[in-house]
C-alpha cells in the first residue's frame, strides 16, 4: 500500500496495443476458422449447461429450505425459533445472490500453462463461486484469487498463463468466444485449433446504452483490477477523465471489499454517495448484478434520517451553504439559542415573584457551557440550577415573610424565655429544608409559567428547529451571521421565509446542528441499560443454542445478531435499512462518485458516517463544477486524513472515441491545462458535427435533427440513447422544441429514448449520440469555466453534434463547422 500521494503512472497504452497485435502466433491451418469457432463454441456450451444446471439446483435447494422452515425438528420455544431464524436468514440470503446473477453467469475461462509435464489447470470465471456435486470447483468466483489472472495477465507479463477466454452468453446460450493466446506452445493440440476471437472489451464498448450501466466483471481492465482490489484501510483517491471507468471500477471494488472482508462489513454496510438520484438510479442494476444486494446507495441530500431534500435553490445559495464557516454559524446559532436575562430573572409563580439574580444566571450558563456535552444535555444542568435558584428564592422569601412579625415582638421586647431559646437554638437555619426545598423545585417544574420562562433561555431543540428558525430570523442571522465571519449581504442571500422546504445543502447543516444539540437521553439511558441486562442474558443463551446445533463454527450468524434479531424493540431489515435509518451509523466502508462536486461542509457529513476512514473516493477535478467544490483532492482530504491517502490515476477513456475526445481535448486544455486528457480505446464513429440553428428556427429544426441522430444510432427500441445537453439558458427554448420529451433528472429520464438535459444533470451518464445545445451559453454559465462543456462532449459513445447559433467558443475551433 503505498502512503501520500503517488505520482501519476502514465498508462503505456500505445505498448500495450502493439504487444497484443502481435500475440497471436499463426495457429495451424486444420480446420478453418468457422468450423474452429463452432467447435470451440459447442465445447463451451455444454460446460455452461452444466454451470446453470448446478445454479438451478443450488437455488432449488435455498427455496425448499426456506418453504420447508424449521423442519422435522421444528417445535415451539426459544430454541426452535432460533434454528429457524438460523436457516430462513441463510437460505434467503443465499437464494437472493444465487438468483440476481442469471446474466452471462460464466464469462471467463483461464488456461495455465503446463508445469514439470503436467497438464496446466483451466478455470471458469463467473459472478459467483460454485461447486460441483463432488465439491470440485466449478465456478470461480471473480473476486476470488484463482480468478486474478483473468484480469492482471497481459502479453508483456502474462504470468502463469497460456490463454485467456471470454465467452460471451445471450440468455444461457454462448453466442461468441474472444481468445488471448499469451503462449500458444502452453496449448494442447486441440485448444492450439480452437482459438477464436476478437477484442471482447472493445465488443462491450460498441454495444448500444440501454439508460443503465452494467457491470463490466468480463472485461475489466488491470489499471482497473488494482483499483478493485485496493486494501480496504485508508482512503484510496480513483482520479481520472471521463469515461476511464472510474464509477464501474468503484462499484466492483465496493462487491470485491465485501467479498474479502464480509464479516465486517456485512455487518457495518457499505454506503455509495452519488450525485443526484438519476445517477444512482443508473449505477443501480450493476451490485445487485455482481450478486450483493445490500448496499446503501444515497445522495447527500438523502443522509439525514427523515429529511427528504429535494427543493432548488440559486447556486450562490449553495456555494455559500457549502463553504466552512457554515460550521461557526450552526456553532453560533446553538449558543445564541442559550440565553440569560437581561437583568435578574423574574418569574411569577403562585403568590409571589421569584428572583434569581443575573450574575448567577450568567454562573449557571458558563457553567452548563463547561460541560463538554451537546447543547440539549447542558441544558438539563442550566435548568436545574436555575431551579436551585428560584426555589431557594422562594425559601429566603417565606423566611422573611416569618421573620418580619418576629423582628416586631423582638423589638418590643416581650420575648417569652421559652421562644429566645428556640430562636437561638434554631440560628439561621432556614425555614425550608433539603427535602422541602426538592418538592418546591419540581412544583415550580411543573408550573407552566416557570417551564415557558426556562424554555425561552435554553430551549430544548431539534436540528430542524434550530435551522428553520435561524433562516427565517433576518434580526437573529444578521446577529449569528456575524459571530461566523458572514457579510450582511451573505446573511441575506441565507434568508427565506418559515416553512421553506429542506434542500440538498441544508443536509449538512442539519447534521452538523444535530452533533452540536445532541438529544436529552436519560429515560432511552435507562431503558437501553435495562435492555443490555435482557440481551446479554439472550446472546448466552443464543450461543448455547448454536454450538447445540453445530452452527457455532459456521459464520452465518453469531449470537449477538440472532438474539437481537429476536427483540422487536429495534428497526429491522437489512443492514442497507438500518444504516440509512441511523444518522449515527458508523459504515464500514465509503464510496464517493462524483467526489469533486463535494462541498467542505457535505464532506464534513460523509466523513462523520465512516470514523474509520476507509473510503474509496472518486472523482476528477478537471470536471469540477460547483465553485463550492473540490480544486484539488488535499484540499478537501488533508483536514481528515492529512497525507495519508493514496490515489490512483485511470488514463484510459472506454466511452468516447477519439475523434469526439480531440475535441474534448481543446476545452480540457483550456480549463485545466495541467490535466492530461484520457488515451480513448475507441476510434470508432464519425467525426462531430456541427449546426449552426439560431434560437428561433429550434421548433422547425431540432426535431428533424433529433430523428436523424435515432436513426444513425439505431435507437427506440430497447438500446440506443440520445441527450440533448444544453445551457440553462437555452433550457426552456430546447424543450419548446420538443413537445413530449422528457426533461431533467425525473426517473424517466433514462428509459426514454431522448432527454433534455443542463450538464450538471448529465455528470456521470452517458448516451450513445449527444447533441450540445448553445455552446457559448455552457461556457458563460460554467461558474469556473469551460468545466462543464468538458462535461458534455465527453457523454457521447457514438456520435456527437454541436448546436449552435452565434460563433463557436474559440476552445471548438477545432471543429469544422458542417451544416
Ligand atoms: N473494463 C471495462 N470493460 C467494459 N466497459 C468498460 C470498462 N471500463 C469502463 N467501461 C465502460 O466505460 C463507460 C464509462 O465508465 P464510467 O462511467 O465508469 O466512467 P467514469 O470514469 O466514471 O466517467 P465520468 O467521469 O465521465 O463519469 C461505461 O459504459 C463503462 O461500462
Amino acid at each position: 500500500m503505498q502512503i501520500g500521494r503517488k505520482q501519476p503512472q502514465p498508462y503505456d497504452w500505445e505498448t500495450t496495443r502493439r504487444m497484443r497485435a502481435r500475440q497471436v502466433k499463426p495457429v495451424p491451418e486444420k480446420i478453418s476458422a468457422d468450423d474452429a469457432r463452432e467447435a470451440a463454441t459447442r465445447t463451451e456450451q455444454r460446460y455452461v449447461d452444466r454451470v446453470y444446471t448446478r445454479l438451478d439446483t443450488e437455488r432449488e435447494k435455498a427455496a425448499a429450505e426456506l418453504r420447508g422452515g424449521p423442519g422435522p425438528g421444528g417445535g415451539s420455544g426459544f430454541q426452535a425459533q432460533v434454528e429457524r431464524e438460523v436457516t430462513t436468514t441463510e437460505a434467503s440470503r443465499r437464494l437472493a445472490r444465487l438468483s440476481a446473477v442469471d446474466r452471462a453467469l460464466c464469462f471467463g475461462r483461464i488456461d495455465h500453462r503446463p508445469e514439470d509435464g503436467a497438464p496446466g489447470d483451466t478455470f471458469y470465471i463467473g459472478r459467483i463461486g460454485l461447486r460441483d456435486e463432488d465439491r470440485e470447483p466449478l465456478l470461480i468466483d471473480w473476486r476470488a484469487t484463482a480468478a486474478r489472472p483473468f484480469y492482471t495477465a497481459t502479453p508483456g507479463s502474462p504470468g502463469t498463463l497460456a490463454r485467456r477466454r471470454h465467452l460471451h452468453l445471450r440468455e444461457r446460450t454462448v453466442v461468441g468466444l474472444d481468445d488471448e493466446v499469451f503462449d500458444l506452445d502452453g496449448l494442447t493440440e486441440d485448444d492450439r485449433g480452437s482459438i477464436v476471437g476478437e477484442a471482447a472489451l472493445l465488443a462491450t464498448l460498441r454495444r448500444g446504452r440501454t439508460g443503465r450501466m452494467t457491470d463490466v466483471v468480463a472485461t475489466i481492465q488491470e489499471e482497473q483490477d488494482q483499483v478493485i482490489r485496493s486494501g480496504l484501510q485508508g482512503v484510496l483517491v480513483v482520479q481520472g477523465g471521463p469515461g476511464t471507468g472510474k464509477t464501474v471500477a468503484a462499484l466492483h471494488r465496493a462487491a470485491y471489499l465485501l467479498y474479502t472482508h464480509r464479516d465486517v462489513l456485512e455487518r457495518r454496510g457499505v454506503l455509495v454517495v452519488g450525485p443526484n438520484a438519476t445517477f444512482l438510479r443508473y449505477i443501480a442494476q450493476v451490485l445487485p448484478g455482481l450478486g450483493e444486494t445490500d448496499v446503501a446507495l444515497a445522495t447527500v441530500g438523502e443522509l439525514y434520517p427523515g429529511v427528504r431534500a429535494a427543493a432548488a435553490e440559486p447556486p450562490a445559495v449553495a456555494v455559500l451553504k457549502g463553504d466552512l464557516r457554515m460550521a461557526d454559524l450552526v456553532e453560533a446559532a446553538v449558543r445564541d439559542r442559550q440565553r440569560v436575562p437581561d437583568g435578574d430573572l423574574e418569574v411569577a409563580a403562585d403568590d409571589m415573584t421569584l428572583r434569581v439574580a443575573h450574575e448567577a444566571c450568567v454562573q449557571a450558563r458558563d457553567r452548563a457551557r463547561a460541560l463538554r456535552v451537546p447543547h440539549n444535555i447542558q441544558r438539563r444542568r442550566y435548568v436545574h440550577e436555575l431551579l436551585d435558584a428560584l426555589a431557594l428564592n422562594r425559601a429566603e422569601q417565606y423566611d422573611k415573610l416569618v421573620d418580619e412579625p418576629l423582628e416586631e415582638i423582638l423589638t418590643s421586647g416581650g420575648v417569652p424565655d421559652w421562644l429566645q431559646e428556640l430562636i437561638d437554638e434554631a440560628d439561621d437555619d432556614p425555614l425550608l429544608d433539603e427535602a422541602d426545598l426538592r418538592v418546591a423545585k419540581e412544583a415550580l417544574w411543573q408550573d407552566p409559567a416557570v417551564r415557558r420562562t426556562l424554555d425561552a433561555l435554553w430551549p430544548e431543540l431539534t436540528p430542524q428547529r434550530l435551522i428553520a428558525g435561524l433562516f427565517s430570523d433576518a434580526g437573529a442571522l444578521e446577529r449569528v451571521g456575524a459571530g461566523a465571519g458572514l457579510s450582511t449581504a451573505e446573511c441575506r442571500l441565507l434568508h427565506r421565509p418559515a416553512g421553506s422546504s429542506w434542500t440538498t445543502s441544508d443536509v449538512p447543516l442539519l447534521d452538523e446542528a444535530a452533533e452540536w444539540l445532541g438529544q436529552d437521553d436519560t429515560a432511552d439511558r435507562i431503558r437501553a441499560r435495562r435492555a443490555a441486562a435482557e440481551r446479554a442474558e439472550e446472546e448466552s443463551y443464543a450461543r448455547g443454542v448454536l454450538e447445540l446445533t453445530g452452527l457455532a463454527d459456521e459464520e452465518l450468524v453469531d449470537a449477538a445478531e440472532l438474539a437481537g434479531r429476536n427483540r422487536d424493540d429495534g428497526p429491522q431489515g437489512t443492514t442497507a435499512e438500518r444504516a440509512m435509518a441511523d444518522r449515527q451509523w458508523a459504515y464500514g466502508h465509503v464510496i464517493v462518485d462524483e467526489a469533486q462536486e463535494l462541498s467542505e461542509m457535505a464532506w464534513r457529513t460523509i466523513m462523520r458516517r465512516v470514523p474509520t476512514r476507509s473510503l474509496t473516493v472518486v472523482g476528477d477535478i478537471a470536471q469540477t463544477g460547483s465553485p463550492a467544490g473540490a480544486r484539488s483532492w488535499g484540499q478537501m482530504l488533508d483536514r481528515y486524513v492529512p497525507g495519508r491517502w493514496r490515489e490512483q490515476r485511470l488514463m484510459v477513456n472506454y466511452r468516447t472515441p477519439a475523434a469526439i475526445m480531440r475535441v474534448a481535448a481543446d476545452v480540457l486544455a483550456a480549463v485545466a491545462p495541467e490535466q492530461v486528457p484520457p488515451e480513448p480505446v475507441r476510434d470508432d464513429g464519425p467525426p462531430p458535427f456541427t449546426a449552426r440553428i439560431g434560437r428561433a428556427a429550434l421548433p422547425d429544426r431540432l426535431p428533424a435533427l433529433v430523428r436523424a441522430e435515432l436513426a444513425g444510432i439505431g435507437g427506440g427500441a430497447g438500446e440506443g440513447r440520445l441527450a440533448l445537453i444544453t445551457s440553462a439558458g437555452r433550457h426552456p427554448a430546447v424543450c419548446g422544441a420538443l413537445p413530449g420529451t422528457p426533461a431533467g433528472a425525473t426517473p424517466d429520464a433514462l428509459d426514454a429514448p431522448v432527454v433534455v438535459l443542463t450538464c450538471e444533470e448529465a455528470k456521470g451518464l452517458e448516451f450513445d449520440s449527444v447533441i450540445v445545445v448553445d455552446p457559448a451559453g455552457i461556457v458563460a454559465e460554467s461558474p469556473r469555466g469551460g468545466q462543464d462543456l468538458y462535461v458534455a462532449i465527453t457523454r457521447a459513445t457514438r456520435r456527437l453534434t454541436v448546436v449552435h447559433d452565434d460563433d463557436l467558443p474559440a476552445v471548438l475551433s477545432a471543429l469544422a463547422p458542417t451544416g
